[in-house]
């Protein structure tokens, strides 16, 4: 069975209502490929999940751009996954290089939550991703292996979960990975996960390219074998993320 493109808009620490009401009329009025070439997901800050989930057309879905690792508490700051289920939020990012480097979330904490919130129901976007440093030492595969790893050991289904590769190198900085370096590390990833989970899960489970993605650079990259659709940052805030969403038919025609 063919994966289904996933393209992922992470808003990140963006916007206020005005504009999150803008981003949405323009993805309501937008025409993209129906629900069975592209799955798309937008994620909010979480002060804006409720009105996003409340305008948005019912073919892009919402997701949280994080949630606490275990079940909610005198956790001061934190927004539980029963939180993001009771609102009906479908998907939760979790794991992203940004929380992992400026919030010190480790690989282990990662595998934590990915955990509890595949068993609250949610399904999870869960990213990876080595820095430059690492890449120009070599090791660019040891750590994207080490960081789902850290995932695999916890889970017993990737049904629900979406793997994003994101070198940290080519996030928010205009540096995208080339289309034949990302293909290298999403078939690595592949081959890792045939490995030590299953053919069948290396078969199935959507790997997700993420950083500086664009809607010029998105057909190129969507044209690799082993690259199963985007997390975009700052485009997705743009009207070109619609450009991006359209590319998923490279692959339906590949
Ligand atoms: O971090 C990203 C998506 O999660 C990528 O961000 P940019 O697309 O802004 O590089």
């Amino acid at each position: 069975m063919a994966r289904k493109f996933f393209v992922g808009g992470n808003w990140k620490c963006n916007g206020t209502t005005e504009e999150v009401k803008k981003i949405v009329n323009v993805l309501n009025q937008a025409e993209i490929p129906s629900e069975d070439v592209v799955e798309v997901v937008v994620s909010p800050p979480y002060v804006f999940l409720p009105v996003a989930k409340s305008l948005l057309r019912s073919d892009i879905k919402v997701a949280a751009q994080n949630c606490w690792v275990r079940k909610g508490g005198a956790f001061t700051g934190e927004i539980s996954a029963e939180m993001l289920v009771n609102l009906d939020i479908p998907w939760v990012v979790l794991g992203h290089s940004e929380r992992r480097a400026l919030l010190n979330e480790s690989n282990e904490f990662v595998g934590d939550k990915v955990e509890y919130a595949l068993s609250q129901g949610l399904k999870v976007i869960a990213c990876i991703g080595e820095t430059l440093e690492q890449r120009e030492s070599g090791s660019t595969m040891a750590v994207v292996a080490a960081q789902t790893k850290a995932i695999a050991d916890k889970i017993k289904s990737w049904d629900n979960v979406v793997l994003a590769y994101e070198p940290v190198w080519a996030i928010g900085t205009g540096k995208v990975a080339s289309p034949a370096q990302a293909q290298e590390v999403h078939a690595e990833l592949r081959k890792w996960l045939a490995e030590n989970v299953s053919a069948e899960v290396a078969q199935t489970t959507r790997i997700i390219y993420g950083g500086s993605v664009n809607g010029g650079n998105c057909k190129e990259l969507a044209g690799q074998a082993d690259v199963d659709g985007f997390l975009v940052g700052g485009a997705s805030l743009k009207p070109e993320f619609i450009d991006i969403i359209k590319s998923a038919t490279v692959k339906k025609s590949a």
